[in-house]
């Protein structure tokens, strides 16, 4: 079977992906299916500046093509705030559980039509033969009031989906796809999947 590797730590991504490449048969491997312990430092500023220093770093240490996802949580109320620090929003230690409690506190007094937010992604891929490039996807909604669903991962619980009349946490793993971010970044990238596949000599 076809594989990729998703040069991600985080194990909710991972299930993404996995929901996302099923249809094409592809099978999904991450950073925790292979030996060692590589975990990438975030010193950008930008998710397409974080995702390329991830798929960059990744695929020189293992010599093969690679795609990396950073993505995070943008909330107008607060700027665009947690936006590329969403993963360690409530400290150096990620706590998806903690983060959430920040974001909830944070917008205590913010009504309903101001609570306004998106997720975005940006998969960035890299390796030997290929130049790198980044695709971006987005995904709009407002942020809860409370915690509703156990689906998915990260602020799921807490983004609310208008148009479903659901939070992310409450969709199936097919249903997320469909109209995350992530699936509308994967989207984009898609039509040179193939490619990057056979440019991968390894
Ligand atoms: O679909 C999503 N549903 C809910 N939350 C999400 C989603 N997509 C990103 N997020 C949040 C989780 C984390 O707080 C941050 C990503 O941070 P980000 O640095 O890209 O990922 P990470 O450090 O967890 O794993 P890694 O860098 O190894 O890929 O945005
Ligand atoms: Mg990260």
């Amino acid at each position: 079977m076809k594989e990729v590797l998703i040069a991600t730590n985080n194990k909710g991504k991972a299930k993404d992906f996995e929901a996302l490449f099923k249809p094409f048969g592809v099978q999904v491997l991450t950073l925790n299916d292979i030996e060692g312990n590589i975990d990438v430092e975030e010193t950008g500023t930008t998710f397409e500046e974080n995702a390329i220093l991830k798929a960059e770093t990744v695929a020189n240490l293992l010599g093969k093509i690679v795609i990396a996802d950073d993505s995070g949580l943008e909330i107008d109320a607060l700027d665009g705030a947690p936006g590329v620090y969403s993963a360690r929003y409530a400290g150096l230690e990620k706590n998806d559980d903690a983060n959430i409690d920040k974001v909830l506190g944070e917008l205590a007094k913010t009504p309903e039509e101001a609570r306004t937010a998106r997720f975005r992604c940006v998969l960035a891929v890299a390796g030997p033969g290929i130049a790198t490039e980044t695709f971006s996807g987005s995904c709009e909604g407002i942020i809860h009031s409370q915690r509703q669903g156990t689906n998915g991962f990260g602020y799921d619980p807490i983004f609310y989906l208008p148009e479903q009349k659901r939070t992310m946490a409450e969709l199936s793993p097919e249903e997320k796809s469909a109209i995350s971010h992530r699936g509308a970044a994967l989207s984009k990238l898609k039509s040179k999947l193939p490619q990057y596949m056979e440019g991968d000599q390894k």
